[in-house]
């Protein structure tokens, strides 16, 4: 498992945000974003002449409340919305969600410490503080899924999640790279979940990096120790892109280790 590369003005990068940018926290709501961060995302995104992305399963408006006041290139609720700037963007066909929606309300009225999470495209159900509901939420929820068309289920950490069939990370990031300024560079992309595997064959197939953050089997090429280890690779590169002189002092290089 390699290191990531350098960056250089030449690269493309996508930015997978829970697990890669933050911390887990309990709770989605709980998220804090590290001292400095919001800074280097700025200096990359002009350094790398506006090809810096954020690809999410959050939403549109969560990632503007956490990235405010950036407005950077985003892709949101894996792939069902994507927005290079004001001037271009798409969105999956929505779902009709009634199924959805009265399993998750009879599931969560029975165990209210399971969490819903409504967005613009789908509905994510989060089991983070009662574990042990992991089997009931995936029965209630592929029952439910059966009956919306074009809808499917995924999984992510602690957390199951209905979105249009189809729209995923991969096809995001390959739709950033048809675009400029991200067209013609070479793209890497950091994520941690199994979620982000489409990612990682995307930019692979078009001849990047795929880095995983922490642990699990992954078809990405590099590894990466932990968020923290990303924010100090992020604050050396933004250093570097932008002739800062001193080297920054919390960069310290990740274990390559796979899981
Ligand atoms: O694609 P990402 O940016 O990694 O987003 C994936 C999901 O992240 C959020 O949930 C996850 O992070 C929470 C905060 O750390 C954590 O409490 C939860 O257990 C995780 O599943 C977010 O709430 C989802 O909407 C995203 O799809």
């Amino acid at each position: 498992m390699l290191s990531p590369p350098s960056l250089t003005p030449r690269h493309a990068l996508f930015l997978d945000f829970d697990g890669t940018l933050a911390d887990i926290a309990p709770l989605p709501d709980a998220v804090q974003l590290a001292p400095g961060l919001l800074q280097d995302l700025r200096a990359l995104h002009q350094a790398l002449n506006g090809a810096l992305a954020i690809v999410t399963g959050r939403t549109l408006a969560d990632i503007d409340h956490f990235l405010k006041p950036l407005d950077l290139p985003l892709a949101c609720e894996h792939g069902a919305h994507w927005r290079l700037s004001s001037a271009g963007s798409a969105t999956a066909p929505s779902l009709d969600l009634g199924p959805v929606l009265r399993a998750l309300a009879e599931l969560t009225a029975r165990h209210p410490e399971l969490l819903i999470e409504r967005k613009s495209a789908g509905v994510a159900l989060h089991y983070r503080q009662a574990p042990h509901l992991q089997q009931a939420c995936h029965e209630a929820l592929t029952q439910a899924v059966a009956q919306v068309a074009g809808a499917e289920l995924m999984a992510g950490k602690c957390v199951y999640e209905v979105k249009p069939a189809g729209a995923s990370k991969g096809q995001a990031i390959t739709r950033f790279l048809q675009q400029p300024p991200f067209a013609g560079r070479m793209p890497l992309f950091f994520g941690d979940d199994v979620t982000d595997e489409a990612g990682f064959a995307a930019v692979q197939a078009a001849g990047g990096v795929g880095v995983k953050v922490g642990s699990g089997d992954s078809a990405a090429r590099a590894r990466m120790a932990s968020p923290a280890s990303v924010r100090a690779w992020l604050h050396q590169a933004a250093r570097q892109l932008t002739g800062a002189s001193a080297p920054a002092k919390d960069f310290v290089t990740a274990p390559q280790t796979a899981a």
